[in-house]
């Protein structure tokens, strides 16, 4: 069978876009998919080429692969079928933008953006130059979230009335250097746009994503604020009005101070509870990247479920060992870290001409920065104007 071939330009080659390229250019088949597959064409980064080349080196990039030592020679590069953003979450609106005007497909880095205002902008962009514009919600294309999904729509747990999902991982702020990412408000920094979007991931992905006329929820929310005016924990609570079923509360919560998994043997229970009238699904700590349901029914059944990425086997180096950016080993030998699931979601619309997501609407994703516009609104968290702005471009 011939493959359909996706020719990426990865935009930043910091933390994730290492792990996501690596990702991508494992053999599909080892997850069996047969019908797509990826090849890193162009990496670009800010600061350097020789930094780009390194990078394509270092994640296993064809030797004819370009480095670019700025973001603009990569988006006019007429070779890509679409760019991967990798850059902070402060700078995802001027560089989606920079790719859409260039007529580039784009898979943005999650939070799409800084606020509601810009991703309006580059959904009306993206539509206006007819291309696939996504977020890159990772979580959300695992096999394992399509059968949470599946348990929610097909009734497994009856009328569904609540969710709670926890990101909670317990590190110091402090040990960071102000400019961090993850702290400064320059770079959008704080825990809601960081990880409080796999809390929000969850709660939406069963009471929005599930629904048939799925509706904005209200919201309600707490912030404890860190020194640079970011925040370090935050408790959210959304209404969600359904037609049948009527309102269902979603409770999202993530914070550094506390821990989901306190002595990561899951003694302290799941990540996330979705539960309705017959019963519950349970999916394990990290929120970003379970591998465990358990699904109780209110009958006695329970089905427990294991969920590993597939990757190129035991005894295989590519993997072994690999660290994410908290430190920890996160891999299993031999295991992939799961972003590829995302990049194939590329790759068949691209192959079928789809615009969006199928199982993430750019509406969606746009609901849930109202969300979070509303708990900073709510909080008083506002971030510099020039990584607030709607306009483009504009020099960050
Ligand atoms: N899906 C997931 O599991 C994860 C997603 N993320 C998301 O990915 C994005 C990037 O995170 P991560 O890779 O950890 O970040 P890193 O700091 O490791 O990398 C960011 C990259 O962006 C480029 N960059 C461009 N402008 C700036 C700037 N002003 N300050 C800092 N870096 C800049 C850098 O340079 P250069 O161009 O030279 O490479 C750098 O390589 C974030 O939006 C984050 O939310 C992060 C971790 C996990
Ligand atoms: O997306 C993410 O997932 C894992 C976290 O550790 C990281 O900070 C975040 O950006």
């Amino acid at each position: 069978m011939s493959k359909f071939q996706v020719k990426w330009g990865m935009l930043a080659t910091g933390g994730i876009a290492e792990t996501f390229g690596r990702d991508i250019l494992l053999n599909p088949d080892t997850r069996g998919v047969h019908d797509v597959e990826h090849v890193v064409v162009a990496a670009a980064a800010s600061s350097s080429q020789s930094r780009a080349r390194i990078f394509l080196d270092k994640i296993g990039a064809p030797e004819t692969a370009v480095a670019y030592g700025s973001y603009k020679e990569l988006a006019q590069d007429p070779n890509l079928d679409i760019i991967y953003i990798a850059t902070p979450h402060s700078h995802h609106f001027q560089h989606c933008m920079l790719c859409l005007e260039s007529g580039k497909n784009v898979l943005c880095e999650k939070p799409f953006t800084t606020n509601a205002e810009q991703l309006e902008v580059l959904i009306r962009t993206a539509k206006e130059k007819n291309l696939f514009l996504m977020e890159a919600a990772w979580t959300r294309y695992f096999p394992l979230s399509l059968y949470v999904r599946e348990q929610v729509t097909s009734g497994a747990i009856g009328t569904v009335y609540r969710t709670f999902a926890d990101l909670s991982m317990i590190s110091s702020p402090e040990a960071l250097p102000d400019s961090h990412r993850l702290v400064s408000p320059d770079l959008a920094g704080g825990v809601l746009m960081d990880t409080g979007i796999y809390a929000l991931t969850w709660v939406f992905q069963t009471l929005f994503t599930t629904q048939q006329i799925p509706a904005a929820p209200a919201v309600l929310s707490a912030l404890r604020k860190y020194r640079l005016g970011t925040d370090e924990q935050v408790s959210m609570l959304l209404t969600f009005p359904r037609r049948v079923g009527g309102d269902a509360h979603g409770i999202a919560t993530a914070g550094v101070r506390t821990a989901t998994d306190p002595d990561e043997k899951s003694t302290a229970g799941p990540a996330v509870r979705i539960q309705g009238s017959k019963g519950e699904i349970q999916v394990s700590h990290p929120a970003f990247r379970p591998t465990k349901t358990k699904l109780i029914c209110t009958d006695g059944g329970i089905e427990e479920r294991e969920w590993p990425q597939p990757g190129p086997g035991p005894g295989s180096s590519w993997y072994n060992g690999f660290r994410n950016e908290v430190g920890g080993v996160l891999n299993q030998e031999g295991e992939g870290h799961g972003m590829f699931w995302e990049a194939d979601e590329c790759a068949f619309a691209l192959r079928d001409g789809r615009k969006e997501s199928q199982h993430h609407t750019l509406a969606e994703s746009l609901v849930i920065m109202q969300v979070m516009d509303q708990v900073r609104k709510q909080n008083g968290i506002r971030f510099p104007g020039k990584i607030e702005t709607a306009i483009y471009p504009v020099d960050i």
